[in-house]
């Protein structure tokens, strides 16, 4: 049974990356995926709009929706303080698998906790189940007419503290408009739209930072 391009991104790691090292695992998947087959990661250039803003929120708790094969949970983890975690969280059985293995080569896998389901299952069982107080930072990359009602969950399940971050991507490319109205619209969200670019591509995209205000 020939490989899936998930199968063929991991290999390409654990071939020509360093183990341990999570800076070479995010270099050698940008350069698979710009050079051999394109993927839905984040890529480099709006990965350094994430990590920016990972930064700035120096997150104890973060949660990330749509883990796909773990680009943007090492990308994530990498910059995580001691004693921080990530929570990421992935539908589809196959890309968790990759993911899964691709945390452990980078040797994250003790900041990230990869919870195999869909968000709307797992968000109201973060707290109880996961020992969630509130997040600090989230990072929503998955289903895009999800993030709308899944902003609304968190909010609904006391997941967002003063000055929870949330970063969202492809607000422009494929688009979460419903998403863009919501948050722009809510006296609850301080909004800044960050212009970049679909991964490995030249179309325009973007990500949309929105800070909860309490
Ligand atoms: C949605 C995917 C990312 C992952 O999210 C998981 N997922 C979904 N819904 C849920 C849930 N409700 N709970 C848990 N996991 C969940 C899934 O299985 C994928 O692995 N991301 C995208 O589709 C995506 C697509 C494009 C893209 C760009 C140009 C094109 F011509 C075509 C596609 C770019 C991007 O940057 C993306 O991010
Ligand atoms: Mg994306």
């Amino acid at each position: 049974m020939n490989q899936s391009k998930e199968q063929r991104i991991l290999n390409f790691v654990l071939q020509n990356a360093v183990r341990g090292d999570p800076c070479s695992v995010v270099d050698t998947i940008d350069k698979y995926c710009s050079q051999k087959e394109w993927a839905m990661n984040v890529g480099d250039e709006k990965g350094k709009v994430l990590d920016k803003t990972v930064e700035e929120a120096n997150p104890s708790v973060a949660l990330e929706l749509g883990t796909y094969c773990g680009y943007s949970a090492v990308r994530i983890s990498r910059l995580l303080k001691a004693g921080a975690r990530l929570l990421t969280v992935e539908f589809n059985p196959e890309f968790a698998a990759i993911a899964k293995q691709m945390i452990e080569f980078a040797g994250v896998q003790d900041k990230v906790k990869l919870l195999e389901g869909p968000s709307e299952e797992i968000i109201p069982q973060l707290k109880k189940k996961y020992e969630v107080d509130t997040l600090d930072f989230v990072f929503l990359d998955h289903w895009k007419d999800r993030y709308t009602p899944d902003t609304k969950l968190l909010q609904e399940c006391n997941l967002l503290r003063k000055g929870s971050v949330l970063l969202a991507d492809n607000v422009i490319f494929p688009g979460a408009p419903d998403f863009l109205n919501y948050v722009r619209k809510s006296p609850h969200f301080q909004c800044t739209n960050y212009p970049s670019h679909l991964e490995y591509m030249q179309v325009e995209d973007a990500m949309e930072k929105a800070v909860f205000l309490g």
